[in-house]
């Protein structure tokens, strides 16, 4: 996919002077992890302490229906999910990358645009009928994020939104959501 403009369509609350300064701490890099895929490296982001809490203020405001957890998606989804359940004032749910969690556990594995995966919750760790907001970082071909959600309503929770930092435009990825809330703060024109 080649590189192209970054699209502000969130960071709520935020003027268009302070949304491009966030914008410009997301580095694209070409060719990485394989040819052909450009990396979006949120690292910088998450190192300005006043662009973190911009974002997580302004996902903040998509779980204004009321959520009862913020379920994060190894391992990025951990980065802007764990803030957002405390300043939600929620718990927050780890949904981890295959293996890392003793049984029981419920897993569901996936495609990504690079690769394969698996993901599991521990089962039990949901109450019926919890309403979910899933977070994660990007959403590019939309097999995490569908993965989660699945994960998530066959451990017994209710998916109320999926919201992201930054969506991969032409990926297809919301429409492997559809049926579902989808709230992105950020997305990248291909
Ligand atoms: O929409 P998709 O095509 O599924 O891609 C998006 C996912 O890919 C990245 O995670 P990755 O699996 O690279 O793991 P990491 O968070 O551990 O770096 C990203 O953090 C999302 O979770
Ligand atoms: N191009 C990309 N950059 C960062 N994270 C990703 N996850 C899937 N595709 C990605």
């Amino acid at each position: 996919m080649s590189t192209s403009s970054i699209l502000p369509v969130g960071l709520t609350g935020l003027g268009s002077e302070r949304a491009a300064e966030v914008l410009g701490l997301i580095r694209d890099v070409p060719d990485y992890p394989q040819p052909g895929v450009t990396f979006r490296d949120i690292t910088g982001l998450l190192a300005d302490g006043r662009a973190l809490g911009d974002v997580v203020d302004s996902l903040a405001a998509f779980a204004a229906g009321g959520v009862d957890l913020v379920a994060g998606l190894e391992a990025r989804g951990f980065l802007i999910g764990a803030p957002l359940a405390t300043r939600l004032g929620v718990g927050f749910l780890p949904l981890r990358k295959a293996g890392k969690l003793p049984p029981p556990t419920e897993t569901v594995t996936y495609d990504l645009e690079y690769g394969t995966a698996s993901i599991e919750l521990r089962t039990g760790t949901l109450q019926q009928g919890a309403r979910v907001l899933i977070v994660d970082d990007v959403l590019a071909t939309g097999g995490t994020a569908a993965a989660g959600v699945e994960l998530v309503e066959r451990c017994g929770g209710v998916v109320v939104g999926v919201a992201f930092l930054l969506e991969l435009d032409g990926l297809g990825g919301r429409s492997r959501l559809a049926g579902h809330q989808v709230d992105t703060l950020l997305r990248v024109e291909s």
